[in-house]
């Protein structure tokens, strides 16, 4: 296997370690399902990108993200989503704001510390020569 292959293969494992842990922290619930249209019939009318933790590790096997920073444009997405969606002063909007804005951080903050700096950078120019 040529060094490319072994090293987006080293990301795909690393990813699906952060979707794990990230859909298993109970706060982030509601973002591990893509939301049921059923229960929220006009949020397709809303949110024209839908995205969620579950989604993001189907991603990851279909070898869709080819560094860190596309993996985190998804959770970026996920969170602009809660905030569109959920903007008005009531509590239960501003509890799922809240938790959108903790699942961004948590994801960044993971992220930083747990991967190195040097892989993301071999992965960022694998992803842009191809
Ligand atoms: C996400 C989201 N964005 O806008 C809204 C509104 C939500 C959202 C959607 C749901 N119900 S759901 O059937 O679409 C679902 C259940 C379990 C996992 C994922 C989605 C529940 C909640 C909640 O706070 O409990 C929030």
């Amino acid at each position: 296997y040529d060094r490319e292959e072994h090293t987006l293969r080293e990301l795909r494992i690393f990813l699906r370690d952060m979707c794990k842990k990230l859909a298993s922290n109970k706060l982030f619930f509601m973002f591990t399902k893509p939301v049921d249209t059923e229960e929220v019939p006009d949020y397709p009318t809303i949110i024209k990108q839908p995205m969620d933790l579950e989604t993001m590790m189907t991603k990851v096997d279909f070898h869709r993200y080819e560094c860190a920073k596309d993996f985190l444009n998804d959770i970026e997405l996920i969170c602009q989503n809660a905030l569109e969606y959920n903007p008005a002063r009531t509590s239960a909007d501003k509890q799922i704001r809240h938790r959108a804005c903790s699942l961004r951080d948590y994801a960044y903050t993971l992220i930083k510390t747990e991967m190195d700096t040097d892989f993301e950078e071999k992965c960022q120019e694998i992803s842009k020569k191809r």
